[in-house]
């Protein structure tokens, strides 16, 4: 074993590909069916140097195939909107942890938990089944809320394919940024029709628009099994990647990413999506555009003019054309 890895400092390993020498757990969350991680730079006796700036969001139920339940959707909302607002973050990891201890199988996300689905939406519950749900509390389809998220946030979001993406998992890894998958586990199935669900939302439409009518179609209707590298084919997945460097390889896109101007990311997320949000994609990217513009000595004039109480000179601003 080496320095690096006999460390006690070292975070647990969480998933089969998960190295613990490249990260920190994340401190001040209370996480049950998630796991929240730092990218982080080490010495050769495994201290950690420095922060780098992506961060490893990972479902945690392995066990279900990391289907979610109303908590793991909490808990989901929690760490991206924490990776939102970290300053020094660029690019967010979405994966799965695994393989599951019962069978070995490997999941990204399989969508909604069916046994705590109620006729409103999915019932918060103290245990695991349906027997255990918690009556007080109404039904949620909050994962909208963190597709929404993932949409408007401003960093880049990965999702990191390492197995079954099936029903809102599918979805998911949809409105993810860039979509990178296990060429030996990573599998595709849109499953959401099979249980009487649909997200009509971004699950499908965007999907539409990433591989055409026809074949989202297909997708949903038939809701047939299809590999990484069908996906790639596809135009639904970037790259298919040997599982064993999946992580790796989403490393390296986020190094790549990190060299980019974060301003120029921002507006360039914003202006890939704007068409399709309508007026909210409007106005997510028009918020940026306000911010450059305060940053201008002409926006400074208005509000210095407003402050000194004259009116404002805009004489050495020229009607740019
Ligand atoms: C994902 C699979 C194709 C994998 O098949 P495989 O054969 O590899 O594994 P098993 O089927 O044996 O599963 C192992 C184990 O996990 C349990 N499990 C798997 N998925 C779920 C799940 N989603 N919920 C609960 N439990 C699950 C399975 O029962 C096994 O347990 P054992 O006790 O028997 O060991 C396959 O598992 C599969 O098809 N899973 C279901 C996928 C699915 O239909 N998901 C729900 C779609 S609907 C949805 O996600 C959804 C959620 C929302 O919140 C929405 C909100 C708004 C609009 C739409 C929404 C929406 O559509």
């Amino acid at each position: 074993m080496s320095n690096v890895e006999s460390n006690p400092q070292l975070p647990a390993k969480v998933s089969d590909i998960f190295d613990p020498t490249r990260w920190r757990g994340v401190e001040g969350f209370d996480l049950e069916d998630m796991t929240y991680h730092r990218q982080v730079e080490r010495d050769t006796s495994g201290n950690v140097l420095r922060d780098l700036p992506t961060v490893r969001i990972a479902f945690n139920r392995p066990e279900v195939r990391n289907a979610f339940r109303p908590g793991t959707v909490d808990e989901l909302y929690r760490v991206m909107d924490h990776a939102r607002m970290s300053s020094d973050v660029a690019t967010v990891l979405l994966t799965g942890n695994g393989p599951s201890p019962k069978d070995g199988g490997h999941s990204f996300c399989s969508g909604g938990d069916q046994r705590i689905r109620g006729r409103d939406g999915y019932r918060y519950a103290e245990g695991e089944t349906a027997d255990s749900i918690d009556p007080a509390r109404a039904g949620r389809l909050h994962i909208l809320e963190v597709q929404r998220l993932m949409r408007t946030m401003p960093k880049v979001v990965i999702a990191v394919v390492n197995g079954w993406a099936a029903g809102g998992g599918h979805s998911l890894h949809v409105v993810s940024d860039l979509t990178i998958a296990s060429r030996e586990h990573g599998k595709f199935k849109q499953t959401d029709a099979t249980v009487g669900s649909f997200d009509a939302g971004y699950g499908s439409a965007l999907l539409a628009r990433q591989v055409g009518q026809k074949t989202a179609r297909e997708i949903f209707f038939l809701a047939r099994e299809y590999s990484a590298e069908d996906m790639v084919r596809m135009g639904a997945v970037n790259e298919a990647v040997d599982h064993a460097r999946l992580e790796e390889v989403a490393l390296e896109y986020g190094a790549d990413i990190a060299k980019q101007s974060p301003q120029a990311i921002r507006m360039l997320k914003f202006a890939f999506n704007l068409a399709d949000d309508g007026l909210a994609g409007q106005q997510v990217f028009a918020g940026e555009a306000t911010r450059m513009a305060y940053m201008t000595d002409e926006a400074v004039e208005g509000r210095d003019a407003f402050l000194e109480k004259r009116d404002p000179d805009w004489s050495a601003h020229p009607y740019y054309f």
